[in-house]
C-alpha cells in the first residue's frame, strides 16, 4: 500500500467525527477545536444548514464548467453579494487561498502591466510559486528559490517607509489585515492607510488577503472593514464554503473583464457542490449574525487568555476569534500537551499559540481552553528551564 507523503508533524491521533465546535478521535475522546483545519471550520464541523444544502446538491449536479450557468452558482452569487461592501462587484472563483492570491496578482499585472509585487515581513500568502514568492518566511521559501524575482518586502507596520517600497514599477501591494501564520499580528490603521494612499499615488493596486481573516472571524465580515480602508481586490478562502475547498478574489467592478477567454481558468472552480455549500454558508453568516457572535465570544476568549497566570504568557493579540497568545518561549512544544487536555490549537510565528475556534464556541469551551493552556504553561514552568527551548 502506498502512503501519504509526510510533510506535516503527526500527532498520532485519528479524528473520526466533527460536529460544530468539537471533534472526536477513534477512542471517543472529544476535543474543543481551536485549529479548525487552519481556520476552515469557522462555521462549525458538519453545520446542519450546510450539510443539508450539500446533500441536496449532490443528488442534482456536481460539476459544470464556467461556460454554463447553474442554479448553484446563481444562489451563491446572490447570497455572497449581500456580504460585499458597495463597489465590489466581481468575484473570481478558485479552489484554495493560494489560488485566490494568484488570480488577484494576475489581475494587477494585467491591469498595470508592471512587474513588481510589494509584500511585507512575516507575510504568508500561500505555497504555489507565485504566492510563495510574496511569503516572507525563509523556512517556506528557501528550498524552492529562485522564485518570482520582482518582489520587494517592506517592513510590516512601518508606515513611514511605505513610500520607499511602493514605486512606479509596482503592480500591487499585498497585505494581510491581521497576519495569521506570521504571528497573529494586526496591521495598524496608520499602516493600512499609508498603503492605500501610496498605492493610489503610484498607480498600483492594493490587494488585501482575507483568506484567514475574512468571512466574519475578526468580528466584521471582512477585516478591512474594521479599518475603514478599502482595497482594489481582496481574497477569501478557508471558511467560505463551510469546509469544502474554495478560494476567491473579489474585485472592484472595473476589473471584471480584465481576462480574455483562455487567459485564466481552473477546472474545479465554481463546481456546483462547493457553490451550494458556499451559498448556505453565506446565508448562515448573515442570518445568524456570525461576525457579532465572533466579536462577543472573541472578547470572552481574549479575557480568559489574558487572565492566565503564568510568567511564560506575554500578551494576547488579534481580533474576534482570531487570537494569539504570545509566549516567552517557543509555542510548538505546547500543541501536544494541549491535545492531551482535549484542545486543538495552532502556532503562529515562533512563539505564539493561535486559536481559531468556530463561532459557536461557548463560555464553557472557553473555560476548558484557558484552563488547559494555563495547565500546560504551568507544567512547563514547574519542569524548570530544561524543556523550554527559548524562542529566537
Ligand atoms: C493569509 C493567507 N493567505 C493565503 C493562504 C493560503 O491558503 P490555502 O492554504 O488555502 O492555499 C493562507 C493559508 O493559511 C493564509 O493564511
Amino acid at each position: 500500500m502506498a502512503r501519504i507523503a509526510r510533510y506535516y508533524r503527526e500527532y498520532g491521533i485519528r479524528l473520526v467525527r466533527g460536529y460544530l465546535q468539537y471533534v472526536w478521535d477513534d477512542s471517543g475522546r472529544r476535543y474543543v477545536d481551536c485549529n479548525t483545519n487552519h481556520g476552515v471550520a469557522f462555521l462549525g464541523h458538519a453545520n446542519p444548514k450546510i450539510v443539508e444544502a450539500v446533500k441536496r446538491q449532490v443528488e442534482e449536479l456536481w460539476v459544470a464548467p464556467l461556460n454554463f450557468y447553474t442554479p448553484a452558482r446563481e444562489r451563491f452569487i446572490e447570497e455572497f453579494s449581500r456580504l460585499l461592501p458597495a463597489g465590489f462587484g466581481v468575484v473570481f472563483l478558485q479552489n484554495t487561498g493560494t489560488e485566490a492570491v494568484e488570480v488577484a496578482v494576475k489581475i494587477a499585472k494585467k491591469v498595470t502591466r508592471r512587474p513588481t509585487i510589494v509584500a511585507f515581513t512575516n507575510s504568508f500568502h500561500g505555497r504555489t510559486m507565485g504566492s510563495l514568492s510574496i511569503t516572507w518566511n525563509e523556512k517556506y521559501r528557501k528550498a524552492f528559490e529562485p522564485l518570482y524575482p520582482h518582489v520587494r518586502f517592506g517592513k510590516f507596520n512601518v508606515p513611514h517607509e511605505v513610500d520607499k517600497v511602493v514605486g512606479e514599477d509596482t503592480c500591487c501591494v499585498v497585505v494581510e489585515p491581521i497576519q495569521g501564520e506570521g504571528g497573529v499580528n494586526p496591521a495598524t490603521p496608520e499602516f493600512l492607510k499609508a498603503l492605500r494612499e501610496e498605492a493610489t499615488r503610484k498607480g498600483a493596486l492594493l490587494i488585501i488577503d482575507e483568506v484567514q481573516t475574512g468571512f466574519g472571524r475578526t468580528g466584521a465580515v471582512w477585516a478591512f472593514q474594521r479599518y475603514g480602508v478599502e482595497p482594489d481586490i481582496f481574497t477569501a478562502g478557508k471558511p467560505v464554503a463551510g469546509g469544502l475547498p474554495i478560494g476567491l478574489a473579489v474585485a472592484r467592478e472595473e476589473f471584471g473583464d480584465v481576462f480574455e477567454p483562455g487567459e485564466h481558468g481552473s477546472t474545479f472552480a465554481g463546481n456546483a457542490v462547493v457553490m451550494a455549500a458556499a451559498a448556505a454558508a453565506s446565508r448562515l453568516l448573515r442570518e445568524e449574525d456570525v461576525p457579532a457572535k465572533a466579536e462577543a465570544m472573541g472578547a470572552e476568549l481574549a479575557k480568559a487568555l489574558q487572565s492566565i497566570n503564568s510568567r511564560l504568557a506575554v500578551r494576547v493579540k488579534g481580533a474576534g476569534l482570531m487570537l494569539g497568545l504570545e509566549l516567552r518561549v517557543k509555542a510548538d512544544q505546547f500543541i501536544r500537551p494541549l491535545l492531551e487536555r482535549g484542545v486543538l490549537a495552532l502556532t503562529a510565528g515562533v512563539n505564539t499559540l493561535r486559536f481559531l475556534p468556530p463561532y459557536m464556541i461557548t463560555r464553557e469551551d472557553v473555560e476548558v481552553v484557558a484552563a488547559a493552556v494555563e495547565q500546560v504553561l504551568r507544567a512547563a514552568e514547574a519542569a524548570g528551564g530544561s524543556p523550554l527551548a527559548t524562542a529566537t
